[in-house]
């Protein structure tokens, strides 16, 4: 048996887990018109992570919409699939971080942050709640998630992202492109994606409530008690 073949379970296993995640975000509008990418660490020496296959709908994917790749994006066995076209930012996100899952999603509200903050090459969150779903625990934190330009060149794109990187903060920005975030396992990727969107939501409002000195015409109004 080869050492790749000995993957085979954790493979099935991880498959589901990506698609139990995809079918998540889905609901919530994350992954639209074929966009995002999502990763699960099988073997860290050599790296090995199952990652999507590049152009799938990842709002109806299938268990064998996934490959396994090395750390030079390279399947690990013959396959029809072609990784990810960003298949390089998780593998730079797998070697420079304690990451065991890399996922990302484009959404409206990062998109905007993103374009919002990107001249100050970061975007400032403070003393949310939420920032706890990050697991930064500290009273009245106050976190800077980086914005990365959206270089085509991809190896570019992922030198940039690995240059950038806050050993504090699990998420990047690219530039009205998407969010990256990572966690050591699926579930903690996860909640700091939904961690991280909800600040850009929150972000995103508060700032147009205080500079416009009104709620946007798109925020339904408040519901009031019957
Ligand atoms: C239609 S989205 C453009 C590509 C992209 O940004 C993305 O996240 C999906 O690329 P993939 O190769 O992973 O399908
Ligand atoms: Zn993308």
């Amino acid at each position: 048996m080869t050492d790749y073949q000995f993957y085979q379970e954790d493979r099935i296993q991880i498959a589901r887990q990506l698609k139990e995640i995809a079918d998540n975000f889905t609901q919530k509008g994350w992954l639209p018109a074929t966009a995002g990418n999502l990763s699960i660490k099988l073997s860290d020496d050599p790296l090995v992570f199952g990652v999507t296959a590049s152009g799938k709908d990842k709002e109806s994917l299938q268990l064998d919409d996934i490959l396994a790749v090395d750390q030079e994006c390279k399947p690990i066995e013959p396959t029809r699939l072609r990784p990810s076209a960003e298949t390089l930012i998780h593998s730079k996100i797998y070697q420079l971080t304690d990451a065991g899952s890399v996922l990302h999603v484009h959404t409206v509200y990062n998109n905007l942050i993103s374009e919002l903050y990107f001249h100050e090459g970061n975007v400032t969150l403070s003393q949310m709640e939420l920032i706890k779903g990050l697991g930064i625990w500290e009273e009245g934190a106050v976190i800077e998630v980086p914005i990365i330009e959206n270089f085509a060149d991809i190896p570019r794109l992922a030198d940039e992202i690995g240059n950038r990187l806050d050993p504090r903060v699990p998420g990047v920005l690219i530039r009205k492109h998407g969010i990256y975030a990572w966690g050591r396992t699926p579930f903690e990727a996860k909640r700091h994606v939904e961690a991280l969107e909800f600040l850009f939501h929150y972000q995103f409002l508060w700032v147009s409530v205080t500079r416009n000195g009104s709620l946007p015409l798109a925020v339904p109004p408040i519901a009031t008690a019957l």
